[in-house]
């Protein structure tokens, strides 16, 4: 129950960022405890069964050895004594096995609310902001920061039990003899509190250990998604380098972690010795003159390292306290301006059956009219991106963005689809206003394939499809995509595992994959990014022949002359504003920059 070390010394207020702020650690735990009420209670129960069974072992020992020496009280024997510690084992036992098991449901649970808390908001974030950390942090949130706030859910009963028995077990100690426990517990109590100063510093080193960690997942996430590239760059040997370097930092931060543990434990182990020296000091003399008996030695030998043991238990406990804390920051840093407590929302997990399927997509209203007016997206900190761009798109036509590299034809098509929060314009779609283009322009209404599309491990069917109904859709789409050929030299065709991010295909099988699961949409608008930059002129002619022949109405960038003849209008993009706009033919007459562009399109260059 009581969480791995795992901290960042820094106070939770600094670390707060744009997640504004964080509620109290008790108030997540609250939230996290009632989303499984009964299951905490009974491993609160079964655990404080736990904790306070060593109290029993001591007044035992005393009342064996009164026993024997004939003082304790008249009508108990030996086999009393034994009749309890059975009676009292097999109770501990069954409260372990029933704890471990209500524990184990309470803690997955609270674990997978915090992980579908924090995935269901980075998923409904407009893409170019769902993660603002790199891979590995990201990864290492959602992974070790929700497994911290969890296992913080134990601390609540792990710090109720040690306290009742740190303070039961040293009332016995006190009723038994004031001066004895004093002159034992002071010396103790000067080692354990320097144990808990140096693991205060471990934990530091136990910080590095795990951002080392974070940088070597970072890594690898990176070197998995840049195969193709490491590869075409002929830069293995470099990446390699990296990894291994990243991996020596790592090496050397677990082991400085793990040298500073044992040698921690080591100290607070020999205390156990220090403490059974010092009570036989102290009491040995009284014992010979009677005044304190072997029942009272045992208690004591049994009690004082318990007592002391769980203080510094205590310790550990309200540093674990401090570290969930932490990961409560870190996580709610993730959630990008959503309150803290969206954490620790109440969901249904679905962990024993399936999840109700999805609901049937609605098929869009048809397209009538997309009126763009004076939209700017421009770049915190930066003069760059796109200002007063309008456009208007009229039902089944085809409309093409072109322009030199860095000119904002991306920008322009990502602050359409709402993925770039406009800071200027509006967007009209068939007349009513558009509030929140990131939540409105999507399918079934608007479909779009970015400029390097993303897809995920598993089949191309899975890709094309992304939940929706297995219905011939993908067929369809397929063929639009002009993949049907490639897929009949796969080994399996539509169920082909196409790996980590689809390594298995070439760039042009990623391009059209990404597009016939846009297709597959069936959406009123096409939005398409340099669709065709992968393909060969053929592939790509078809591919082209066949959107077009849907008659959907298509958004595009692109600089292949065949595409901007067919455009009903092109729109010229310099220095991210509409420099020329209309038919090819036009622009090719009125347009000097056009007629440039259109001879030497930077992707001919
Ligand atoms: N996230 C970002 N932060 C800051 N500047 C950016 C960001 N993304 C793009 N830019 C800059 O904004 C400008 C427009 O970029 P954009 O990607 O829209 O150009 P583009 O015309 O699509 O280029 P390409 O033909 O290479 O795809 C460029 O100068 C680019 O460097």
């Amino acid at each position: 129950m009581s969480a791995p070390g795992q901290v960042d010394e820094r106070p939770a207020a600094s670390r707060s960022g744009q997640a504004g702020a964080v509620p109290p650690t008790l108030a997540f735990l609250w939230r996290l405890i009632t989303y499984s009420p009964w299951r905490y209670l009974l491993a609160a129960a079964g655990w404080a069964v736990f904790h306070l069974w060593p109290l029993l072992p001591g007044v035992l020992g005393k009342l064996l050895f009164d026993v024997l020496e004939g003082r304790a009280a008249p009508g108990l024997t030996v086999w009393t004594v034994v009749a309890i510690v059975v009676a009292g084992g097999l109770a501990r036992c069954t409260a372990i096995v029933g704890a471990t098991a209500a524990w184990a449901g309470w803690y997955l649970r609270a674990r997978g609310l915090v992980q579908r808390n924090l995935l269901d908001r980075v998923f409904r974030l407009p893409g170019a902001q769902a993660m603002p950390k790199t891979v590995g942090e990201s990864l290492s949130t959602v992974r070790d920061d929700s497994d911290a706030i969890a296992l913080m859910g134990g601390w609540g009963f792990d710090m109720l039990s040690g306290i009742t028995f740190a303070v039961g077990g040293l009332a016995i100690l006190l009723s038994v003899d004031v001066r004895t426990t004093v002159i034992v517990m002071v010396p103790l109590a000067v080692v354990l509190a320097l144990a808990q100063l140096a693991r205060a510093r471990a934990y530091r080193v136990r910080e590095q250990s795990r951002e080392a960690t974070a940088r070597v997942t970072g890594t690898i996430g990176e070197i998995v998604t840049a195969v193709r590239a490491i590869k075409a760059a002929d830069k293995r040997e470099e990446v390699v380098d990296r990894l291994r370097a990243d991996n020596r930092v790592r090496k050397g931060a677990m082991i400085r972690d793990r040298v500073q543990s044992l040698a921690i434990d080591s100290v607070f182990n020999s205390t156990a010795s220090l403490g059974a020296g010092l009570v036989l000091l102290v009491a040995g003399a009284r014992m010979r003159s009677g005044e304190f008996t072997t029942g009272d030695f045992v208690l004591f030998a049994t009690y004082l390292m318990q007592v002391a043991e769980y203080t510094y238990f205590m310790g550990y406990l309200v540093r674990t306290y401090q570290q969930s804390g932490v990961s409560f920051v870190r996580a709610a840093e993730l959630l990008q301006g959503a309150r803290p407590m969206t954490l620790v929302d109440h969901h249904p997990l679905h962990l024993k059956a399936e999840p109700p399927p999805p609901a049937p997509v609605p098929r869009a209203e048809p397209l009538r009219e997309l009126e763009v007016r004076s939209l700017t997206h421009v770049f915190p900190g930066t003069t760059r991106g796109v200002r007063d761009v309008s456009l208007t798109i009229k039902p089944g036509t085809v409309t093409v963005v072109t322009g030199e590299v860095g000119s904002g034809k991306t920008t322009l098509l990502r602050a359409v689809l709402g993925l770039y929060a406009p800071q200027g314009g509006e967007i009209r779609w068939n007349g009513e206003r558009v509030e929140d283009p990131g939540d409105f322009m999507v399918p079934p209404r608007v479909a779009y394939t970015p400029q390097t599309p993303v897809l995920l491990s598993g089949s191309v069917r899975e890709n094309v499809l992304l939940g929706l109904p297995d219905d011939g859709r993908v067929e369809r789409a397929v063929h639009t995509a002009v993949l049907a050929p490639d897929l009949a030299r796969l080994d399996a065709g539509l169920d082909t595992e196409i790996g980590v991010r689809g390594v298995r295909l070439s760039g042009g099988q990623v391009q059209r994959t990404a597009a016939a699961r846009m297709f597959a949409r069936e959406p009123a608008l096409l939005v398409m990014d340099d669709l065709s930059s992968a393909l060969d002129v053929e592939t790509e002619q078809e591919l082209w022949r066949r959107i077009f022949a849907t008659s959907t109405t298509c958004l595009a960038v692109s600089h292949r002359p065949a595409v901007l003849e067919r455009a009903d209008q092109v729109l010229l993009l310099k220095d991210g504003r509409v420099i020329a706009a209309g038919p090819l033919a036009r622009l090719l007459e009125t347009s000097a920059d056009m007629r440039l562009h259109y001879r030497t399109p930077p992707t001919e260059e």
